[in-house]
């Protein structure tokens, strides 16, 4: 049996009371933290919370050769793999539960709060209104990736707002809300398509911790805002209904 376990935004206390008996009841636990972290905890916190020891993984354990370590052990032992935020969300760890019961492993899914949902309750940017997501990558060889402006341009297009998860790496550490905006105003320097001329952004730190930092203003100003520590996310939004514009004036310092 394999049952998947999000861990929700902070730290240690966020899992749901479903989540801690699934853990307390397997016999071995396994987490990544290379897609997302709890950044208000450590492992040891965690193991202790929990009651068991964990077993973690790199990217490579969980998407080259899963089958010599978790899944092996699924296959007759009760598992749970544990990951930030809700383990299906912006992962790609649906290809690990389909190889799971295609070797005919039992496999479940206990759901965590996610940054993909917190970020419209701190912002009251709404749900329904953001269309498809995109995550600013560190230059690769000095390449800057032009996904996630291609991203933006389609959605403002449709009157959709853009979130865009900022990259986690092994050397260079959490990306930055600055340093997602440098790397978007590069392509745009090259590009001069003029989409992100005048641009809102909505830049949210620290998600479901006690001090959670959200700011939105124009891109050439929010580029050099201190927003602390990492986590952070960032929203490009498209044209504003009222009340949105309203909710980042009282809960972002929005000031157009
Ligand atoms: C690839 S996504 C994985 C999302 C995770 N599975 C979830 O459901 O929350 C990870 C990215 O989301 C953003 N993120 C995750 N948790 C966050 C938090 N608590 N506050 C701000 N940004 C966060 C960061 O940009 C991070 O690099």
């Amino acid at each position: 049996m394999l049952t998947f376990i999000g861990l929700g935004l902070w730290d240690e206390k966020d899992i749901s009371l479903k989540g801690l008996e699934a853990i307390k009841k397997a016999d071995v636990a396994y987490a990544e933290f290379y897609t997302s972290r709890l950044m208000g905890a450590t492992l040891e916190k965690l193991e202790a919370l929990y009651g068991k020891p964990i077993k973690v993984l790199d990217r490579e354990d969980v998407e080259q050769h899963p089958e010599d370590s978790i899944l092996k052990d699924a296959v007759d032992k009760d598992v749970v793999f544990l990951t930030g935020g809700d383990a299906m969300v912006a992962t790609t760890h649906v290809d690990l539960r389909l190889r799971a019961q295609k070797m005919g492993i039992q496999t479940a899914v206990i759901h965590g709060a996610s940054i993909a949902s917190a970020v419209c309750g701190v912002t009251g940017l709404q749900n329904y209104r953001f269309g498809k997501s995109a995550t600013i990558a560190f230059p690769y060889r000095s390449i800057v990736s032009e996904t996630p402006y291609d991203t933006i341009k389609m959605n403002k297009a449709n009157g959709l707002h853009t979130l865009l998860f900022l990259d986690i790496d092994k050397a260079q550490g959490y990306m930055t809300i600055n340093k997602g905006i440098e790397l978007l105003l590069l392509v745009e320097e090259r590009r001069k398509e003029g989409v992100l001329r005048d641009a809102l952004g909505v830049g949210v730190a620290r998600a479901g911790s006690p001090e959670p930092c959200v700011k939105a203003a124009r891109l050439d100003s929010l580029k050099s805002y201190d927003f602390g520590g990492p986590l952070h996310i960032l929203v490009i939004p498209a044209e504003l209904h009222f009340l949105e514009e309203e909710a980042l004036e009282a809960l972002a310092g929005l000031r157009l």
